[in-house]
């Protein structure tokens, strides 16, 4: 099993607990692995036989665009139910970073692994 990744997807959106955070927009980077088989697409040459990164990141982006999350773990849960749901992968790892969310940190989230089989 191969892997399509993605990484460092900007998005701003509403994200965060404090009262401060729910009128502003803040820019969180978003990183995805999920999980392909990408020899069809190899044998092939054709985009039509893989996972087209392109359409998962346009998803990605407006669904995160268009919300508003307390947390991280909320937008990272959502994300990976997204890409399960509307993209035929196995799995998929999803780490929703909030760069600046903690002074002296480069940055701050979770990361998380869904799958197909999970209950
Ligand atoms: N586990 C979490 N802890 C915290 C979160 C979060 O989303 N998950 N969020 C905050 C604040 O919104 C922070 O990012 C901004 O001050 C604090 N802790």
């Amino acid at each position: 099993m191969d892997t399509i990744f993605l990484s460092d997807l900007r998005v701003d959106t509403v994200v965060g607990i404090w009262d401060w955070e729910r009128k502003i927009r803040q820019t969180v980077s978003i990183d995805l692995e999920m999980g392909a088989d990408i020899r069809a697409a190899a044998a092939s040459d054709c985009i039509d036989d893989t996972l087209n990164y392109k359409l998962v990141a346009k998803r990605v982006k407006a669904f995160v665009s268009d919300s508003s999350f307390q947390l991280v773990e909320t937008m990272a849960e959502k994300i990976a139910g997204l890409i399960l749901d509307e993209f035929a992968v196995p799995w998929v790892q999803v780490r929703v970073n909030k760069p600046g969310a903690i002074r002296g940190a480069r940055d701050v989230g979770v990361q998380i692994r869904r799958s197909q089989t999970d209950d």
